[in-house]
């Protein structure tokens, strides 16, 4: 029998996923994931200056696009996309045309597993989110799809295909994602904690979703993935990841979808300023006690069938709900709005398509 040759196996969903990049520094982190994420496309979204050039490593295939180039291709709707701060990643979100997004920071970096073999998060995100969740009835074993795993005694039969899974959310070793007054009070704390867990968030609970370490499904829940308005002239920041977990969560529960967090981890390496996140954050560390009870307490009307029709109605109780709170909250309903807008333009679907081609007149 020939020899068997040493082809390495084609990467899982090479030609289905991206990978989205906010960047105001630069890409110096690719060299070290060259090995895992050479095969897939990047989207770099280059925030601050445009006229820096940020010099992406050979090899990679990738779009990129800069605040001129998001200016240009969103026109006004650009107003709903941040600038100086991690949010402006949404707009790789809306721009992709792939089923599965990964999203990380360019100070993340491999992480080891505690046998020190180097963990290929995307390789685990996506087995996370190609595996079914068990949001309605939690598994004591977690996750049960897992190799060496299963559903425990007790869990109904009925419930055992599980739901799909529109998220997937990885943690961090070394610098753990805190909030700026943790931050300060424990400067020198690190996250040497590898726990080897999978786990379905249930149905009906709220998490804090840090956007350094997340994939999900696009075509299941991209459309709630914007992340606000946040950043240069907003009164707060730092917030952009936890509002779009806020508002990924409540419609992924309401559709029946499923949010995971555990596996993978990877290497935080850079502790941003705390003194600058405090002023970023602060008015979110109390907003957030309205703003919970608010997300917990929201329901959505069962006429609301697709991911936008939820936001949409969202958009409309955070405004009637929220704008109380600060003026804050009317423009970031707006600017939800115009996020599905600019989402539905660039994307459209059956409706959207026959609108177009009705627009463009018949086939040449
Ligand atoms: O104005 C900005 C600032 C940063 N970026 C890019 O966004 C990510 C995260 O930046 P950084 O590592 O400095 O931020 P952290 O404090 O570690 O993490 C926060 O960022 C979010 C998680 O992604 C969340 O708000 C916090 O966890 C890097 O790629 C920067 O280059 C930017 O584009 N614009
Ligand atoms: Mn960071």
């Amino acid at each position: 029998m020939a020899g068997s040759s040493s082809v390495s196996p084609t990467p899982l969903l090479k030609d289905e996923l991206d990978i989205v990049i906010p960047t105001i520094r630069n890409l110096d982190f690719l060299e070290m994931w060259r090995p895992f994420f050479q095969p897939y496309h990047l989207i770099i979204v280059q925030d601050g200056d445009p006229s820096k050039k940020i010099h992406v490593p050979e090899g990679f295939d990738y779009e990129l696009y800069n605040r001129n180039d998001i200016n240009k291709i969103l026109g006004p709707k650009a107003s709903c996309i941040s600038f100086k701060d991690s949010a402006c990643r949404c707009f790789g979100y809306m721009v992709s045309k792939k089923k599965y997004i990964y999203t990380i920071d360019d100070d993340c970096f491999v992480a080891k597993d505690p046998s020190g073999k180097d963990i290929n998060a995307l390789e685990q995100h996506i087995k996370n989110l190609l595996c079914p969740s068990t949001p309605h009835f939690f598994n004591t074993l977690y996750d049960p799809y897992r190799e060496g795993a299963d559903f425990v005694r007790g869990y109904p039969f009925s419930m055992r295909e599980g739901a799909q899974t529109a998220v997937s959310h990885g943690l961090w070793l070394n610098i753990p994602d805190y909030d700026a007054p943790t931050q300060l009070v424990k400067p020198r704390e690190r996250n040497t904690r590898y726990v080897d867990a999978v786990m379905t968030i249930p149905k009906g609970t709220l998490f804090p979703m840090c956007g350094m370490n997340l994939a999900f499904d696009r075509e299941l829940i991209g459309p709630a993935m914007y992340f606000g308005l946040m950043g240069d002239g907003q009164p707060i920041g730092r917030y952009d990841d936890m509002w779009a977990g806020w508002c990924i969560k409540v419609i992924c529960d309401h559709l029946g979808l499923g949010v995971k967090t555990g596996l993978p981890y990877i290497w935080h390496s850079k502790a941003s300023n705390p003194f600058v996140n405090l002023k970023k954050e602060y008015k979110g560390i109390y907003w957030q006690e309205e703003i919970i009870p608010f997300f917990q307490s929201v329901t959505l009307p069962k006429e609301c069938t697709s991911v936008q029709q939820c936001y949409i109605e969202l958009s409309k109780q955070v405004k009637d709900k929220l704008s109380n709170l600060d003026p804050y909250f009317t423009k970031l309903a707006d600017a939800m709005v115009t996020w599905i807008d600019a989402w539905d333009e660039l994307n459209p679907t059956g409706e959207g398509l026959a609108k177009l081609s009705i627009a463009n007149g018949p086939a040449k």
